[in-house]
């Protein structure tokens, strides 16, 4: 049977990257993005760095392009925890971060968001995430931010950062980060990952 586009992105990583060279992982992504098959990687433009966190959580690894980008500018020590449902996915994106050599600063959870979420604690020994990632099922950025709430995740200056809140758009989610009081929200205008469409990352930081 036809290989499948994850599949075909894995093989493009392998042939054109280097070994335990994050960079040049992502440049093969990009590159097999735009000139190859487009996929949903945040892209090579989506970009917010100012960023320093110890604790990470990324909500949708996918392939593992986003987890690399993030990964690769953690100081050690940090972590970054990945959660992907799908468990084909979930084999290449593993592939993905080993050949970028980053296996040591990342978890990949193979799993829902919102069975593992209210386990980070007893699970994995995290009190509150610095950054969390949301790149998942757009209506589900909602449902599991109230969660991660609940379940006291977040803590006074986490930061939420939500790819795609205009194309595909996470309506819902916008509307209660930049209404709710616990929030102070702000959006970085860019363009749809290897297009031209608009598109952009909201960065919420949590007040406590
Ligand atoms: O749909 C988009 N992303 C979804 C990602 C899903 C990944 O995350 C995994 N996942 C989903 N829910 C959960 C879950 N928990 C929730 C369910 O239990 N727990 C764990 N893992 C989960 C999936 O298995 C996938 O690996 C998108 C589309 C466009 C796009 C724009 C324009 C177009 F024309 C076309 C497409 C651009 C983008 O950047 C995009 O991110
Ligand atoms: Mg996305």
């Amino acid at each position: 049977t036809r290989s499948t586009r994850p599949q075909r992105l894995l093989k493009a990583v392998q042939k054109n990257a280097t070994r335990g060279d994050p960079q040049s992982v992502i440049s093969a992504i990009d590159h097999f993005c735009r000139h190859s098959e487009w996929a949903m990687n945040i892209g090579d433009e989506k970009v917010v760095n100012e960023l320093n966190p110890e604790k990470v959580l990324e909500l949708g690894t996918y392939c593992g392009y986003s987890t690399v980008r993030i990964a690769r500018l953690l100081p050690p020590g940090a972590r970054l925890i990945t959660l992907e449902f799908n468990g084909d996915y979930a084999a290449i994106a593993r592939q993905v971060i080993a050949w970028a050599g980053l296996e040591d600063k990342v978890q990949l959870v193979e799993g829902a968001s919102e069975d593992w979420i209210p386990r980070m604690k007893e699970h994995f020994g995290i009190e509150t995430f610095d950054l969390v990632f949301l790149d998942h099922w757009k209506d589900r950025y909602l449902p599991d931010t109230k969660l991660m709430e609940d379940c006291g995740l977040l803590r006074k200056g986490t930061v939420l950062l939500a790819d795609n809140v205009i194309c595909p758009g996470v309506p819902d989610y916008l509307q209660y980060v930049r209404n709710s009081l616990s929030y102070k929200s702000c959006y970085f205008k860019s363009h749809l990952e290897y297009t031209k469409a608009e598109d952009g990352l909201e960065k919420s930081v949590f007040l406590g």
